[in-house]
């Protein structure tokens, strides 16, 4: 469990160390959060900021989203290829012309979407998000349907042995063939992440395996965002921070 005083997220994060491997979140990180999964805001020019820094950073550097690739590519407008990119919670990477990614638990996902529509039309403030790799439970507009979307998200889990992951104002069921903290481990041993040292930037709780797995390995971990019980070291307010932090290193 996160232990760190929350006074000691008070500190910005230093400048990129030298050698860094640079590791980002997307949701609530490099974009605002907004009321709906689709209809967030991809500012201007952030592909192309990415694209600067990762050649800047001579490649060392990897979105690594709870959102699937192909979400990833839709909402940017165009193909990321070229950026290393980790989706659906660190099951799937894509990196230059090699894609790895498990079976898509069909039949499971399917059960999963019918359970969690019936329970959305029962529950008009909750939204129900298909995604190559999960199905996701929003209650954003309404946070009094936490407890029950829950409730009903450790039960499916139990008999179709997908996993359950807490985000912000959501809950997913989804494949467990890893997390952002393996996905952050598996990057790093690759070219040409392998010897720099990891930092990654992140807001929600699915993020903390990332942190964690950054600080084992000498890196800096950032909570971007308020304040809260974390394994981050550091805090940057929210994503326009991020995109100030970025654009000073990337100068
Ligand atoms: O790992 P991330 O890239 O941060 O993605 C995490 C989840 O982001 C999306 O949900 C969150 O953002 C939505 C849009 O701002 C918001 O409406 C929702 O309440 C948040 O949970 C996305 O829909 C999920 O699939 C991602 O797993």
């Amino acid at each position: 469990m996160p232990t760190a005083p929350l006074s000691d997220l008070l500190a910005p994060p230093p400048p990129l160390p030298g050698g860094a491997s640079l590791f980002l979140d997307f949701d609530g990180t490099l974009i605002e959060i907004a009321d709906r999964p689709d209809e967030v805001a991809v500012p201007q020019g952030l592909a192309d900021l990415l694209f600067a820094m990762a050649a800047r950073l001579h490649g060392r550097l990897a979105l690594v989203s709870g959102r699937s690739i192909a979400q990833i590519d839709t909402l940017f407008g165009r193909s990321m290829h070229g950026l290393a990119i980790s989706g659906s919670h660190g099951c799937e990477f894509r990196w230059e012309d090699q894609l790895v990614h498990p079976p898509r638990p069909v039949e499971e996902l399917e059960h999963a979407a019918r359970k969690f529509d019936d329970f959305a039309f029962g529950h008009p403030g909750t939204l129900v998000e298909i995604k190559t790799y999960g199905v996701a439970l929003h209650y954003r507009a309404d946070p009094a349907c936490a407890p029950y979307a829950q409730r009903l998200a450790e039960h499916l889990a139990t008999e179709s042995g997908l996993v359950v992951e807490n985000g912000k104002m959501v809950v997913e069921l989804r494949f467990g063939g890893g997390d952002k903290g393996t996905a952050v481990r598996n990057l790093m041993g690759c070219a040409p992440m392998v010897g720099g040292t990891p930092v990654y930037l992140g807001d929600d709780l699915t993020d903390e395996t990332a942190f964690a797995a950054v600080n084992a390995l000498g890196g800096l971990s950032v909570l971007v965002g308020p304040a809260r019980a974390t394994n981050a070291q550091c805090n940057l307010a929210g994503p326009a921070a991020v995109l100030a932090w970025l654009a000073r290193t990337a100068a």
